[in-house]
């Protein structure tokens, strides 16, 4: 019998669908990572790192110490995208996200977190040094399982407690520096402990509903919006006032003080703004600001103590 080959039928193997599959899993991964709140973890993990004394450790091992504090709070967010995607399937905002829409098992999102998570903890272990592995790791516990599996769920004053774990970084990168607690860096994970409040309630005042939905207690849900909008207001006067105290002590100079008082006036204004005077933008506005707020507020506090003085 004679062998007819269907040359149509031959096809060269096709790597696109591989590459393509390859490219979506890794934005997956970087989508349960919470990669960009994670830069900007990092950026104040640095910032901490460079306003300790310096002891001389290399550019190279302050580059791990960074890796594995951005690691172990990229395995607690795929840790908190684990535990809330039934809460996310519900949230418009949340609901297309890898795990909640099932496109991630929770067994495949564990596992990335276990393998990140590990490999930032012996980094930390071997470059930085003991303490600071534990304190990452007792961020990562506060945000993952405290706040997220506990306070989240409990109680409309969730973020403020759970707010801790997420100021810890500039913390973390001091204390890879010497090795040792200590006053400074303390203050400036209160500036960021006040900051997250106001942070989140704005963004939670335009997604009240999504809240409501999947019966998170969510300030604006139980206590209303025009409450929310005052505590946003109370907590940016008290964000103001927490960022002089660099100044006070002398850790930073005229430059930080100018540049802080500049972006705290326009958060106060924004704020005072969402509660006398709102449009459907207003929250929103203030929500994006609030991290355009942090992020130069800490590179203005390198600036002042290393290019400047
Ligand atoms: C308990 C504390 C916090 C809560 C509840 C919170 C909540 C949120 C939420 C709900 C979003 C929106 C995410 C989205 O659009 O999917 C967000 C965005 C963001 N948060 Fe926070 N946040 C907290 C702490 C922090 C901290 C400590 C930082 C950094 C120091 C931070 C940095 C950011 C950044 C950079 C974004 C924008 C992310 C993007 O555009 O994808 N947040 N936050
Ligand atoms: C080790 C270390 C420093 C850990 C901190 C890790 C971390 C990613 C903190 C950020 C806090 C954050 C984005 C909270 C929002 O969670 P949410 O569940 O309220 O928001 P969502 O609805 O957008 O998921």
């Amino acid at each position: 019998m004679a062998l007819t080959i269907d040359k149509k039928a031959i096809q060269p193997i096709n790597t696109l669908p591989l590459i393509t599959r390859s490219y979506n899993l890794l934005q997956d991964y970087l989508a349960i990572s919470k990669f960009k709140v994670v830069a900007m973890l990092v950026l104040t993990a640095w910032v901490g790192l460079a306003l300790a004394p310096d002891v001389g450790r290399g550019m190279g091992v302050q580059f791990i110490s960074l890796l594995g504090i951005g690691l172990l709070s990229a395995a607690a967010a795929v840790i908190n995208h684990v535990v809330d995607s039934e809460i996310d399937s519900k949230m418009a905002r949340t609901r297309h996200r890898p795990v909640a829409k099932g496109r991630l098992s929770k067994a495949h999102a564990l596992s990335f977190a276990a393998i990140i998570g590990v490999a930032g903890f012996i980094m930390l272990m071997l470059w930085a040094n003991t303490l600071t592995a534990i304190l990452t790791l007792f961020a990562l516990v506060g945000y993952a399982f405290v706040y997220t599996s506990f306070l989240k769920r409990a109680t409309p004053q969730n973020i403020v407690i759970g707010g801790l774990a997420g100021a810890m970084p500039p913390l973390l990168g001091w204390v890879s520096e010497t090795g040792q607690m200590a006053a400074a860096p303390w203050l400036l994970v209160m500036i960021i402990f006040t900051w997250t409040p106001p942070h989140f309630w704005a963004l939670a005042i335009a997604r009240k509903s999504d809240y409501a939905r999947a019966k998170i207690p969510m300030l604006p849900v139980t206590h209303g919006i025009d409450f929310s909008k005052t505590c946003v207001v109370a907590y940016s006067v008290l964000l103001a006032i927490v960022c002089i105290f660099p100044y006070l002590i002398g850790m930073s100079g005229l430059i930080y003080l100018i540049g802080a008082s500049g972006l705290n006036a326009v958060f106060i204004y924004k704020a005072i703004k969402l509660k006398l005077a709102a449009n459907d933008d207003t929250a929103m506005d203030l929500f994006r600001f609030s991290i355009i707020h942090l992020m130069v507020l800490f590179i203005i506090l390198f600036i002042d103590k290393w290019l400047l003085l």
